[in-house]
């Protein structure tokens, strides 16, 4: 399989804190969701991506060149979205657009003018007047017009309004349409996720707690809602983690076809991203 983006073991260290042996894939045409707590490590890892944060250990490959030794070259193939718009506030998306045009080889002015008006955003007004929304709307702007293969998105669309967010992620969509393309997306809207990855990789306290398909997720995990007496007797290795509540137990289990033909009454719904968090996180293990 080709990959967009390979880490092999990657591991960074801060004074208190420690991004360890994380192995990543994400094959062409194709969006990875990262998620985790805050503080969990995300930005980390995007960071040593980019060289922002130097690795300790580990390789990183963009498209089969290693980012450290190919780092110009790589540079021109992706696009990074962060949380917030690092422009100079005082230019207008005109001059961004000049300016972007000498940075990037790539740089294509005619599909930067189409997002601009897509996006309902004045040429020849000063980025500081603009919204946080609109701020945004012009990084992704920017982020596609040079025709980057890669694109890796840190909280982007946190800023944005549902009606936004959903464009964006239509643009998502048709983006990875080329199979040369992929994303790397790290978000809390967990809702984004569940329409858009391919796969999903949940970092918790600097570890990789797993990276599975959507379908594996959608498919193979349930959210069983059951009473005391029928929780006493679930088989443990069925039970990742469960939730005692006032009237029932919410368990998540990994295996839900095989366990609902076993428990054929049983009320089982099928668990989405936030619910795989949320469990992992915060639910009570069975020991
Ligand atoms: N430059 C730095 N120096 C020291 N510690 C850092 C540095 N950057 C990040 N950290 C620490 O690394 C840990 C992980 O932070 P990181 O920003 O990677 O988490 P995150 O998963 O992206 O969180 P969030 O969802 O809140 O953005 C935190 O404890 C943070 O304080």
């Amino acid at each position: 399989m080709d990959y967009a983006l390979e880490i092999n073991h990657l591991t960074k260290r801060y004074k208190d804190f420690c991004v360890k042996d994380i192995s990543l894939k994400i094959p062409k045409g194709t969006i990875m969701g990262l998620i985790g707590e805050n503080g969990a490590g995300k930005s980390t890892i995007i960071n040593t991506i980019l060289n922002i944060a130097k690795k300790d250990e580990g390789d990183i490959k963009i498209f089969n060149k290693d980012v450290y030794q190919y780092e110009s070259v790589v540079k021109e193939d992706i696009a990074v979205i962060f949380d917030e718009c690092h422009f100079n506030p005082n230019m207008k998306p005109d001059k961004i657009g000049i300016m972007m045009s000498k940075i990037y080889k790539n740089w294509n002015q005619e599909t930067y003018l189409k997002y601009l008006n897509q996006f309902h955003l004045s040429k020849d007004k000063k980025i500081k007047e603009f919204s946080k929304g609109m701020k945004m709307k012009l990084s992704f702007a920017v982020a596609f017009s040079h025709n980057p293969k890669l694109l890796i998105l840190d909280e982007a669309t946190s800023g944005l309004d549902p009606v936004v967010r959903e464009e964006i992620l239509d643009i998502l969509k048709d983006y990875i349409v080329n199979d040369e393309n992929a994303v790397l997306i790290s978000s809390h809207i967990t809702s984004d996720l569940d329409k858009v990855a391919d796969y999903i990789s949940f970092v918790h306290e600097g570890e990789l707690l797993f990276t599975k398909t959507y379908e594996d997720i959608q498919d193979n995990y349930g959210i069983l809602r059951c009473g005391k007496q029928m929780f006493e007797i679930l088989n443990k290795e069925d039970v990742i983690a469960y939730k005692k509540e006032e009237f029932e137990y919410r368990v998540l289990i990994h295996n839900r076809q095989d366990f609902m033909k076993v428990h054929t009454d049983a009320i089982v719904e099928k668990a989405d991203v936030e619910d795989l968090m949320l469990f992992y996180i915060r639910g009570e293990r069975v020991l």
